[in-house]
């Protein structure tokens, strides 16, 4: 590649990581679920194409609600009507719950603060969360200022933060501020602005400020964020009078990784949206982030178990599809297809105790925990194998093959799967179980059987219909089943014997129907029969009979030819 080319990685400049040498966040683990914070509203809301109605934000608030969210950024009031009038509507409707403290966000200029404090009359509490820009290109390239002069526009805003506070004592305000492009940002420079900031606010440990550091855009690796944040947390002033936030994006596909990460390395609270939507590549995707830590048995202080109702209104407010692998949220996150997989899942989950804990292969969580159900957990196209197939003939019908029927049957899967390219789904392997196995079109049926024992032997007779003509038969043998097979062998001249039985309830009670599953040897080939039926003695006769009939089929016409 030239440079010339236009697909050129020289224009890039690598990044610069903090030198951090005595870093502690590997050593750590996350235990508890951090504070968290929606910005669905917010920084979901300004990234949309079309952002959301009052409406919208009236459906999409009630879901956060539902969720459990305790701080939830509604908008940033002083830039549009919209969303002045829904925190406007959220105060003067009383739509806020006594443990739930709304956020808003303004730049550091001074009217927008004002504005947004109008917005805010009358409200029990809030936060108010202010920003500017603090990175080294915005610096150069939009302010055009130096360190100072962006210290300077912190340390102002700030100051009006306060002042508004001031004159509205009936509200208990919390003071936000973001560092934004915090990470394109010299971090030490970043401390010293926040310590400005913390300077004007004066935070103690009973009146703490959140300071928010924002990866704006994802820049570099999860482990350099974690570097920078642990960097922060130690050199900030009055750490213990500060809550530590973090609001990373998804540029770089790390945002939930950056966030554990961080975490790890002292931050207290988590920014981010259900889903991930939000600027550019999106908001942290709390689903995921919470979701990961409810996998290892952390409580993520959030519920999720309704993931449809979740995905349904966070579509219908974003106009935004989710990706059908989109981590615990996406309608394939809980599917398998390939074969060794659906092995392995049926084998686990056959062994699976209810109350026990979760250890199933490919599946991290169980499924019903999102509302999901196991019905699709194992789907069928040419990738899978006989146990995919089995699992769906199994939870979707009641039928438990035996592993050789499960071998037989996946052959004739395969094949459908192969000739048309697609899925297979579970209506059509059933009606291919039911075309292959339980067909009616027999040239040898069973009409009147009759046993009986004397000794330890049994008689067997009866009546068949054999290529439409009736044929009686009889033999003994040391059960019913053997009895029946010599029967067969006397009156038709074939050589075979049972390789395979197999048999179950299909269902529950005394009512339950009954299902055999044979499979006879006949020199080297081999025949299989399955029936259904109301006892389990004709089940079984009708399946050894199915068998046997495909092989008197091909002794006549091998007779024939
Ligand atoms: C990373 C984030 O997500 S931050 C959140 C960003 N959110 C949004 O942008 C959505 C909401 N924003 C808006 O609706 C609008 O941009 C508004 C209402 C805030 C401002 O609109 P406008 O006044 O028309 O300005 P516009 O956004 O075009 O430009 C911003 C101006 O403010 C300046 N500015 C930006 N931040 C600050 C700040 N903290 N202090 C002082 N000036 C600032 C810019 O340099 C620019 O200055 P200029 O007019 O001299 O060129
Ligand atoms: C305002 C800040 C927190 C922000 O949205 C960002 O930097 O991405």
């Amino acid at each position: 590649m030239t440079e010339h080319n236009r697909f050129n990685h020289q224009k890039y400049l690598p990044y610069t990581p903090v030198a951090l040498k005595d870093r502690t966040w590997p050593d750590q683990v996350i235990e508890v679920a951090p504070r968290w914070c929606s910005v669905d509203l917010r920084d979901g809301n300004q990234a949309l194409i079309e952002p959301m109605s009052v409406n919208q934000k009236k459906q999409m608030f009630d879901l956060l609600l539902e969720v459990g969210f305790k701080e939830i950024e509604v908008g940033f009031p002083a830039a549009s009507q919209p969303d002045f009038d829904f925190v406007r509507y959220l105060i003067e409707e009383d739509r806020i719950p006594d443990d739930v403290t709304i956020q808003v966000l303004t730049q550091a200029r001074p009217e927008l603060i004002a504005r947004t404090y109008e917005s805010l009359k009358g409200a029990r509490s809030a936060i108010v969360h202010v920003y500017n820009s603090t990175s080294v290109v915005q610096r150069e390239k939009v302010f055009k200022t130096d360190k100072q002069g962006i210290i300077d526009i912190a340390v102002a805003g700030a100051r009006v933060v306060k002042e508004h506070a001031e004159k509205a004592p009936e509200t208990d305000w919390h003071f936000q501020y973001s560092p934004e492009s915090f990470t394109g940002t010299e971090v030490d420079f970043a401390v010293d602005v926040c310590n400005a900031v913390i300077d004007v606010w004066q935070p103690t440990a009973e009146k703490k400020i959140i300071i928010n550091l924002p990866a704006t855009v994802e820049m570099a690796t999860p482990n350099v964020f974690a570097d920078q944040v642990e960097y922060f947390c130690r050199n900030v002033d009055r750490r213990d009078a500060v809550v530590v936030s973090l609001h990373t994006h998804n540029d770089r596909g790390c945002a939930v990784a950056a966030a554990e990460l961080a975490v790890m390395a002292g931050a207290d609270r988590v920014e981010g949206t259900m889903l991930g939507n939000g600027e550019r590549t999106g908001n942290m995707d709390i689903v995921v982030m919470a979701m990961n830590m409810y996998s290892q048995g952390i409580d993520p202080t959030l519920d999720f178990s309704d993931m449809d109702k979740i995905v349904t209104v966070v579509k219908a407010c974003t106009q935004i599809d989710v990706h059908p692998r989109q981590p615990y949220s996406g309608d394939l996150v809980f599917t398998a297809f390939s074969g060794s997989h659906q092995d392995a899942i049926k084998k686990c989950l056959d062994l699976y105790q209810e109350g026990s804990t979760w250890e199933i292969a490919y599946l991290p969580i169980d499924p019903r925990d999102l509302g999901r159900t196991y019905q699709d957990v194992i789907r069928v196209n040419s990738q899978s194998g006989k146990g995919g197939v089995a699992y769906v003939l199994q939870s979707k019908f009641g039928f438990n093959l035996p592993r050789w029927l499960q071998i037989d049957f996946s052959r004739v899967i395969q094949k459908e799967a192969e000739t048309t390219g697609q899925e297979i789904a579970a209506d059509k392997i059933w009606t291919l179980f039911k075309a292959t196995y339980l067909h009616d079109q027999q040239s040898v049926t069973l009409d009147s059987f009759n046993f009986s024992k004397s000794g330890e032997r049994e008689t067997f007779k009866a009546s068949l219909t054999c290529f439409e003509q009736t044929l009686d038969i009889s033999g003994e043998g040391d059960g019913v089943m053997d009895a029946f097979v010599e029967a067969i062998k006397e009156a038709t001249d074939i050589d075979f014997e049972i390789m395979e039985y197999g048999e179950h309830a299909l269902g529950q009670g005394a009512d339950a129907e009954a299902v055999t599953y044979i499979q006879l040897k006949n020199g080297l080939q081999r025949h299989t029969g399955v029936a259904i039926s109301r006892d389990i003695v004709s089940s079984s006769l009708n399946a050894l009979l199915r068998a046997a009939s495909q092989l008197i089929e091909e002794s006549r016409q091998r007779n024939a030819a």
